[in-house]
């Protein structure tokens, strides 16, 4: 018998250091491990060569030690926050590059939609739990959301982030603070991105998104709703959709 192979990661595209530029560390230095596929098709997705199967042969089947070289390579060897996305980074075997980038001082943090829970979530420094409100055309399994609460445990920071594009998504989104109090809450407004995105310099629609920021404050503040922070998508606002920013 030969031993089992270690699993491999597939990964949409690795690029950095840029900032985040959503939610909790919005502004931070970052190195983004983008990986490839994803349980869901949210109908304004802004990631789609990272979901769509059509954008499968651009992905790569890598090994923990080939992304960690090139995670070191891209940050220098100074250590530095990881964002790991995707598509749905949950249902990638990541928890071995946690533990080689823990052992070399680097942080990681996860985005996922809250579909899959692994051990690993465990080891993570933050977790964004970022549940789909009804424009995406996705139902919310609370279930699942509730088993990767649970696999988090204490270390990391947890935080739910939630997209709105109107008034139905606000309302979910009240609804999901209002079912989990203790976890802080982001809100960003949508970007209409034209799928598929075939041209990823194609320009988004600011004054849509601004506009839509705009409503969000007032609808927040007039709620009197002072526990939500609501942000823009930092990296939307100066680079459009483009990809490896
Ligand atoms: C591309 S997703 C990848 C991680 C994971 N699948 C998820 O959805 O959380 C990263 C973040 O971008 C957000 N996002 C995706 N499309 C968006 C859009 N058109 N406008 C605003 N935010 C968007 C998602 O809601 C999520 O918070
Ligand atoms: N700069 C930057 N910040 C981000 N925050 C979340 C992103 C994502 O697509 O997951 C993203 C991204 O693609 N770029
Ligand atoms: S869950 Fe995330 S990556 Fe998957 S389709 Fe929705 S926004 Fe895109
Ligand atoms: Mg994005």
């Amino acid at each position: 018998m030969t031993a089992a192979r270690p699993a491999e990661i597939r990964v949409s595209e690795l690029f950095g250091p840029t900032i985040q530029g959503e939610g909790v560390l919005i502004g931070l230095p970052t190195v983004f491990v983008r990986t490839g596929g994803c349980d869901y098709r949210c109908s304004w997705c802004d990631s789609l060569h990272a979901v769509d199967s059509r954008y499968r042969e651009e992905w790569r089947a890598m090994s923990t030690e080939d992304v960690w070289r090139e995670v070191t390579r891209l940050s220098g060897g100074t250590p530095l926050m990881i964002s790991l996305s995707g598509g749905n980074p949950a249902i990638q075997p990541l928890g071995e590059l946690i533990g080689r980038g823990h052992e070399e001082g680097y942080g990681f943090a996860l985005e996922t939609q809250g579909s899959v829970a692994r051990d690993w979530f465990a080891d993570l420094d933050v977790l964004v739990l970022s549940p789909k409100p009804p424009s995406s055309g996705m139902e919310t399994d609370w279930d699942a959301f509730d088993a990767c609460l649970r696999a988090s445990g204490d270390k990391p920071l947890v935080v739910m982030k939630v997209v709105v594009f109107d008034e139905a998504d606000y309302a979910y989104a009240r609804a999901a603070a209002a079912r989990y109090p203790q976890l802080p809450l982001y809100l960003q407004p949508g970007n209409h991105t034209p799928p598929p995105p075939e041209d990823s310099d194609a320009p988004i629609d600011i004054d849509g998104v601004m506009e839509r920021m705009r409503w969000l404050v007032a609808r927040v503040t007039e709620d009197r709703w002072f526990e939500a922070r609501v942000l823009p998508q930092l990296h939307v606002l100066l680079w459009g959709n483009k990809r490896g920013v």
